[in-house]
């Protein structure tokens, strides 16, 4: 087993492990400052005597990107009020009188304010799956306060606990559901978790529900960050969600971790090894001691991923259960299905590649037939974070470094390289015409090779010279020889690109941050033919899109031909979207 110590492989575990915050952070900041305030006044009888002082804290306000959940969030909260005719300043929550209550843990003040509260009614669902209440203000009455209920639904009316306060907002468990939303569907759920890990929100979801709640998501993400295109009618009719076609068993790389507990040296217990837990939900009642009740989940199985994966995990956590006192720190295990063709004419067993072992001490696979391209696979679980995997993709095999980014939900890939390659063609292109292809933030190659065939040249641009060089060696083993790579940031592609923007068709695919104006800018200037954006954060993706055609010299000549959501992640709240564009 490969565990890594926290602090090494910085990068790697910024891009994979960082576990879902159990509390919201504030739109703005919650940092505290102090300031310096006399204790008491001393009066003319009393002997002069130096007045105490004591700090009293204060919040101070830290900028937040709109495009990220809590950014979204605030939207969210200030759509709601609105439906409701309230503003901004009829929300109270007195977040200074909290932080300077004593005793600080339930003292009168926080007492207040973090209590039980009944007979909610949740109004809305926010695009990270959570439900959105309005509450009154504990001390000033006729003040309100907006409440984030996880597992809460539009049309539920729930009791919950208040435990946490910000400005705008404030964060609840959810205790019981008195009346269940028309939507809520306990009877599906298949996770013995959910309610409690973060992983499976949408468990208690019909699968249709799910997508069309996705399908709103997108919706929502271009009316707040695209306002200028829905009002000068320059969007589409927003697609379906495109399903996947597994909704369980999709995830081919996980990533569980254990804490080390500050004040211990080593650790006599195993430690609790999954995920983080999601709140202390109390209402799912069945499975209340599932997992434990620490922050970390104990996590025997993942609805969500592979099988292999999760023969992985079982073997992890059988080793795990005899090494875990050799650990002085907490750390993550890195799980990664890989994928190896195997050769017919030789044994299973003398053709794996390292992988997680059973405790006899045998490498675990699974055997997959490719009916469609005639090969058979197999199917291990890595765990080194620096061992090369391979993906399986359409016939095309993909490999690149187990810690490094590549698409999580191997089921869907065939759809949505297929969607991107039919959106990339050219209208009107005949027979035999040079046509060219870009790929930006291009990985190790995914949608550049799937899209090779029928197209003259392919250039690739990423910055991580890494993936890059897997991109070429992926090309190399699959026969491809139209594509080249660029190592750099996206921008640097307009240095040295030489195909005719009249025959070149663009495909983005940015991370959550989205692109850069000075990217945008550049692509709007280079003028290709069309752009195909795809995007793990539509947030963004809807920024970029408004930007690139409102405040781009040529950005007006484009539209936006369609646009729809595709379901990497079933059974959580995420959804990426593809928006196309064309040169009108
Ligand atoms: C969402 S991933 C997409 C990768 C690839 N298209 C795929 O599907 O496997 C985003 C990629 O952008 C790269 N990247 C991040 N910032 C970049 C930048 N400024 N310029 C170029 N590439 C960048 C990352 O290294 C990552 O490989």
């Amino acid at each position: 087993m490969n565990i890594f110590k926290r602090g090494s492989l910085q990068t790697f575990l910024k891009l994979s492990f960082a576990p879902r915050p159990r509390f919201y952070q504030l739109p703005i900041s919650t940092r505290m400052s102090t300031e310096t305030v006399p204790k008491r006044t001393i009066t003319s009888e009393q002997p002069a005597q130096k007045a105490k002082k004591i700090k009293l804290k204060r919040y101070k306000a830290k900028k937040v990107d709109p495009t990220s959940p809590l950014g979204i969030l605030q939207l969210e909260i200030d759509e709601l009020l609105a439906q409701h005719n309230l503003k901004r300043d009829d929300v109270q929550n007195d977040i200074t009188a909290i932080l300077n209550d004593f005793p600080k843990v339930n003292g009168p003040i926080a007492s207040k304010y973090h209590r039980e509260v009944t007979d909610v009614k949740i109004l809305a669902l926010t695009s990270n799956g959570d439900g959105l209440a309005i509450i009154s203000n504990p001390v000033e009455t006729e003040k309100k306060q907006i409440v984030v209920v996880p597992f809460g639904l539009p049309g539920d009316v729930v009791d919950i606990k208040v435990f946490k306060t910000h400005p705008h907002y404030v964060e609840s468990d959810l205790l019981n559901v008195k009346v269940k939303s028309p939507i809520r569907r306990d009877d599906l759920i298949k996770d013995r978790y959910f309610g409690k890990s973060s992983g499976s929100q949408f468990d208690f979801l019909e699968y249709q529900e799910q997508l069309k709640i996705k399908k709103n998501t997108v919706s929502n993400a271009y009316k707040y960050f695209a306002p200028r295109l829905l009002a000068d009618n320059l969007l589409p009719q927003i697609g379906e969600t495109v399903a996947s076609p597994l909704q369980y068993g999709y995830r081919t790389k996980i990533t569980p971790h254990f804490d080390m507990p500050r004040r211990l040296k080593t650790l006599e217990v195993r430690p609790p090894l999954g995920f983080g837990q999601k709140g202390r939900p109390q209402w799912r009642k069945e499975t209340i001691n599932e997992g434990g009740n620490a922050s970390i989940l104990d996590i025997e199985e993942c609805a969500l991923a592979t099988d292999i994966i999760n023969q992985g995990l079982t073997n992890e956590r059988k080793r795990f259960e005899k090494e875990f006192k050799n650990y002085k720190k907490g750390a993550t295990i890195l799980l990664r299905e890989n994928t190896i063709i195997l050769d017919p004419s030789k044994e299973v067993e003398e053709q794996l590649e390292e992988g997680s072992r059973d405790e006899d001490g045998k490498i675990s696979y699974i055997l997959v037939d490719d009916k469609e391209h005639g090969v058979k696979l197999a199917k291990t679980c890595v765990t080194n974070p620096r061992q090369i995997v391979t993906e399986y993709v359409d016939g095309y095999t993909f490999k690149f470094t187990s810690g490094e980014f590549f698409q999580n939900n191997n089921s869907i890939l065939p759809i949505v390289t297929k969607y991107v390659r039919e959106n990339l063609q050219l209208p009107n292109s005949k027979e035999g015409e040079p046509r060219y292809l870009v790929d930006a933030y291009c990985g190790s190659g995914l949608f550049s090779i799937c899209s090779s065939k029928g197209v003259d040249k392919v250039t690739g641009v990423e910055i991580s010279a890494d993936s890059v060089s897997f991109a070429e060696k992926n090309a190399k083993a699959n026969g491809i020889e139209n594509c080249k790579f660029i190592a750099g940031k996206a921008e640097k592609l307009f240095e040295s690109i030489d195909t005719p923007n009249d025959k070149t068709s663009v495909i983005l695919d940015p991370p959550r941050k989205g692109c850069d104006e000075l990217f945008l800018k550049q692509l709007a200037e280079y003028y290709p033919a069309r752009i195909v954006y795809i995007s793990c954060n539509v947030h963004s993706q809807a920024r970029d899109m408004e930007y690139f055609i409102k405040e781009t010299e040529k950005g007006k000549d484009y539209k936006i031909e369609s646009l729809r959501g595709f379901d990497f992640f079933p059974q959580t709240h995420h959804v990426e979207s593809v928006c196309v564009l064309s040169r009108v």
